[in-house]
């Protein structure tokens, strides 16, 4: 069998603040895989991704990224494999698009002779080549994130972190990017993003890191997360809800709750294929679907398909000591 390799590990990793500790966390993202990065608002991510980044020197433990250990001074060689994708507000920038991408090429170490070339391929990618010449601070918030965008492929990474990419782009964009991402995946690059919600991309992710209060409380794929993607059906006339659970529970499929007044109900599978079967039972029924929603993954149904495994210290009354809110690791 071939042997895993690590591209990035955390082994120890602890960072004090005055208030708060992020760690001990310990992490191995392989090379190849698509990582989410999972949590609440203050959870850790950042301090966890600006650490792996190079940007947080000082902290307890070892980080290693592409075979450098970030603690050492040229560790910097390393973000030549590097894109980031970091909501940065341009609302200061006086440069023009072009000057200002063409200035980035300069410090991604982008050789001269191929930066028109590559500029001029990103900026028509995102739609941004008719707008070149004007000043990005005067761009509308879809474009300044485009040009975020831009920023991580210039150097034609191998390793991709990205902070809610999804950000200020409507579904056309949305879906451009997935695709793009679909293409990193079958290059073998590896991919850390960093999200409250991950709907979008959720069938490219391999691997979910989760952090709570500062401590990792899940590594593992989306199998051994146990999560349940939750859909929600609507009928056009009334249903014997009791047989329709029934016929859903024999089948290893959850049902949730059903609104009477909309005549929906919302249930959730492991699989895509098991929507089949609520698609069965209705035709078998005679009973047309009017509309199926896929419903949102976020942190509250994270957190649930945790409850099993994890056991907070502390409780939602905050009487947790700051300075060591912790939670039991289960793995
Ligand atoms: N420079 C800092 N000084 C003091 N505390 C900090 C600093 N940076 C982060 N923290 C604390 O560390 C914890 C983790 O913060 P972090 O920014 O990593 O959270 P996050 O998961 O990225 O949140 P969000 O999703 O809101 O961006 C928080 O309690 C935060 O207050």
């Amino acid at each position: 069998m071939r042997r895993k390799e690590h591209i990035i590990t955390f082994k120890g990793f602890t960072k004090k603040f005055k208030n708060n500790v992020v760690g001990p966390i310990d992490l191995a993202i392989e090379q190849g895989k698509f990582v989410a990065l999972l949590g609440s608002s203050g959870s850790g991510k950042t301090v966890i991704l600006d650490s792996m980044m190079g940007l947080i020197k000082k902290y307890k433990g070892t980080i290693t990224f592409a075979g450098y250990n970030r603690k050492r001074a040229k560790s910097y060689k390393a973000n030549a494999s590097l894109g980031v994708y970091q909501q940065v507000d341009f609302s200061l920038e006086t440069l023009t698009c072009y000057d200002y991408l063409k200035m980035r090429c300069n410090y991604t170490g982008l050789k001269k002779e191929n930066q028109k070339e590559v500029l001029e391929f990103w900026m028509k990618y995102f739609d941004l080549w008719e707008s070149r010449k004007k000043r990005i601070q005067n761009f509308s918030l879809g474009m300044k994130n485009r040009v975020n965008l831009i920023l991580c492929f210039l150097n034609n990474p191998d390793i991709y972190i990205l902070d809610e990419p999804g950000a200020n782009l409507d579904s056309m964009w949305r879906n451009k990017i997935n695709n793009l991402f679909r293409e990193l995946k079958s290059l073998n690059k590896t991919l850390i993003v960093s999200s409250h919600n991950i709907n979008e991309i959720i069938d490219l992710i391999d691997n979910y890191i989760v952090v709570y209060n500062g401590s990792k409380i899940f590594e593992g794929s989306k199998e051994e997360l146990n999560i349940y993607t939750k859909y929600k059906i609507f009928l056009s006339e009334k249903f014997d809800v009791k047989e329709f659970r029934e016929f859903l529970d024999e089948k290893g499929i959850r049902t949730f709750k059903y609104d009477e007044e909309e005549i929906s109900i919302i249930f959730a599978t492991k699989n895509l294929l098991q929507i089949n079967w609520s698609f069965l039972y209705f035709i078998k029924k005679g009973i047309p679907i009017i509309n199926v929603t896929k419903l949102s993954v976020n942190m509250e149904s994270i957190h649930k398909a945790l409850e099993d495994q994890i056991s907070f210290l502390g409780d939602e009354t905050g009487e947790v000591n700051p300075r060591r809110k912790r939670v039991k690791i289960n793995k």
